[in-house]
């Protein structure tokens, strides 16, 4: 069974939404799953690191604030260097997530973050692995995943003045499932 580790920073609750969308996808796909948040872990001398390093796979999850992941999660980036001295997560996989206001609000540079740090660690990073830009629609379908048109993982809009219990959107949920569900069936393949 693979074993898939979430690790993901929240300040207000809608990427926790996303956050919680991912491990219902990687356990539907038959995975063993660990939440963890970011919060928990920006000492590198303490917190659940554990479950990181014994995991196939970490997916990485932020909301976009100021055009980049939140501090939170840069602080837990910052205490994964020590994973990085001994080379801990090589070969491990990575995928990513985030979050933000706007329809764009540089998302891509969140995920770019992400993918730069998956790097450093000498992971390997799985895209979204869904078409998007020409299915668009305004609507909000379930069916309508990666409605944004993010490849480098899964994209999710929460308007600012709606609590997490609203957004994000049913579509976006459905993109972050798919992420998950993604992660869990590559792990597999690439476990044989
Ligand atoms: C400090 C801060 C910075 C933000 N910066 C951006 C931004 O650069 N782009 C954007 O589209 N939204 C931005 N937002 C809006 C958040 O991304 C949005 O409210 C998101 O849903 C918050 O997720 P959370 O509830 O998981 O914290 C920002 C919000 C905060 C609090």
């Amino acid at each position: 069974m693979a074993k898939v580790a979430i690790v993901y920073h929240s300040g207000y609750g809608h990427t926790e939404k996303q956050a919680e969308a991912v491990a219902e996808g990687a356990r539907d796909a038959g995975a063993e799953v660990e939440v963890l948040k970011a919060d928990d872990l920006t000492s590198p001398d303490s917190g659940p690191w554990e479950a990181l390093d014994s995991a196939d796979a970490i997916i990485f999850g932020s909301p976009t604030y100021m055009g980049s992941v939140s501090g939170t999660f840069e602080q837990f980036a910052d205490a994964s260097s020590k994973k990085w001295q001994s080379a801990a997560w090589k070969d491990k996989l990575a995928a990513g997530f985030t979050n933000s206001g706007s329809f764009s609000g540089d998302k891509v540079l969140t995920l770019l973050r992400m993918v730069v740090l998956a790097a450093q660690q000498q992971m390997i990073w799985i895209s979204l692995g869904q078409p998007g830009a020409e299915q668009i629609h305004p609507g909000d379908d379930p069916e309508n995943l990666n409605r944004m048109g993010y490849y480098l993982g899964a994209a999710a809009q929460s308007d600012v003045d709606k609590g997490p219990d609203v957004v994000p959107r049913a579509s976006d949920l459905a993109s972050a499932r798919a992420l998950g569900r993604r992660v869990v069936e590559i792990a597999g393949k690439f476990n044989r």
